[in-house]
């Protein structure tokens, strides 16, 4: 048993109650540093560390579940959920996952994903996503979980890629991002897979606010993650929820369908030939 996520303490007065430490116990010994927690004074900063494009993984993908929950765990008030890769916030679920799976692991992977989304979306914590990088696909997703999006400025770009790869954003994908930038804009971003710059992203509501680099969108989102937590708590969660109970319940009542759905589409031979041409096309790249 190796640790998976390191919870550092370097604040004096903490609202988190934690001793100098935590250390949360996962299975695996490779696992040690894909997600950083450090502790600031009344929030957490939430790293995502996996070289060279955090991509959301298995292990990523409960890595990060896992970190949540150890803050949920020490009544932690909020969070900034970001990346310590240059250049990239997520690069989305990772392909690998869903090219040529074993059926065990592909289920795995997708139930956990779900769970993670049930947490982020559903979180009493008060959230800001720190874009510092692309953010397609399960990237856009993640940031779309928190209560506020700050994005740098630079070629990065964010959005619901899918449909170029040949897949399909599942409901709860779309649901997000319905929430998040309205009907007519969602369904024509859903359908031509669309990415958007950083001052795209800001006109049509994908992201907040747009600062020129990595340390005015550090500071902007620390000042808009100490707005959210000066309202009362309990107020704050349930209007948050007034607008995503919907979508999380749909979920929780059709997990084990939206599980099915994926496991079928995912292995059919038209998606496994487009995912294995889009991987080479990544390759190639390189
Ligand atoms: C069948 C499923 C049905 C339904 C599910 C629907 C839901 C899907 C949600 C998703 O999230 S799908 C994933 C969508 N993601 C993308 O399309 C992003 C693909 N990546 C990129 O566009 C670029 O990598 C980047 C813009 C994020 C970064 O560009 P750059 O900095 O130039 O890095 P590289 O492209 O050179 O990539 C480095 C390295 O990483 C590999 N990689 C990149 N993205 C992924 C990924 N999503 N999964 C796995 N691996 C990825 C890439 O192949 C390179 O690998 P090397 O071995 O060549 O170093």
């Amino acid at each position: 048993m190796m640790s998976l996520v390191t919870f550092t303490r370097n604040n004096a007065l903490p609202l988190l109650r934690t001793s100098i430490t935590v250390r949360i116990q996962l299975n695996s010994a490779s696992l040690s540093s894909l997600v950083r927690l450090e502790e600031k004074q009344g929030y957490a900063v939430v790293a995502m560390h996996k070289p060279p494009v955090n991509s959301l993984s298995l292990e990523m993908i409960q890595a990060l579940s896992e970190s949540l929950s150890e803050l949920e765990k020490n009544k932690c008030k909020g969070f900034i959920l970001t990346s310590a890769c240059p250049g990239i916030f997520s690069a989305g679920l990772d392909i690998r996952e869903m090219y040529q799976p074993t059926e065990e692991r592909l289920k795995e992977f997708w139930s956990s994903l779900q769970t993670l989304w049930l947490q982020l979306y559903g979180s009493k914590m008060a959230s800001v996503a720190l874009i510092n990088g692309h953010a397609p696909a399960g990237g856009c997703l993640l940031a779309m979980c928190c209560d506020s999006r700050i994005m740098v400025n630079g070629k990065s770009k964010i959005g619901l890629n899918e449909t170029k790869l040949g897949i399909v954003a599942p409901f709860w994908f779309k649901d997000t991002f319905v929430n998040t930038i309205g009907v007519r804009q969602s369904e024509r971003a859903l359908q031509l897979g669309s990415l958007f710059t950083p001052d795209e992203a800001l006109k049509i509501g994908l992201v907040d606010r747009v600062l020129p680099d990595p340390e005015a969108a550090t500071a902007v989102a620390e000042s808009e993650l100490k707005e959210f937590l000066q309202i009362p708590a309990m107020a704050r969660y349930l209007s948050k929820m007034r607008i995503r109970e919907a979508a999380l319940k749909d979920l929780l009542e059709n997990r084990e369908k939206d599980l099915n759905t994926f496991v079928n589409f995912a292995t059919t031979d038209a998606v496994q030939k487009g995912l294995g041409i889009y991987l080479q096309s990544l390759a190639k790249k390189n």
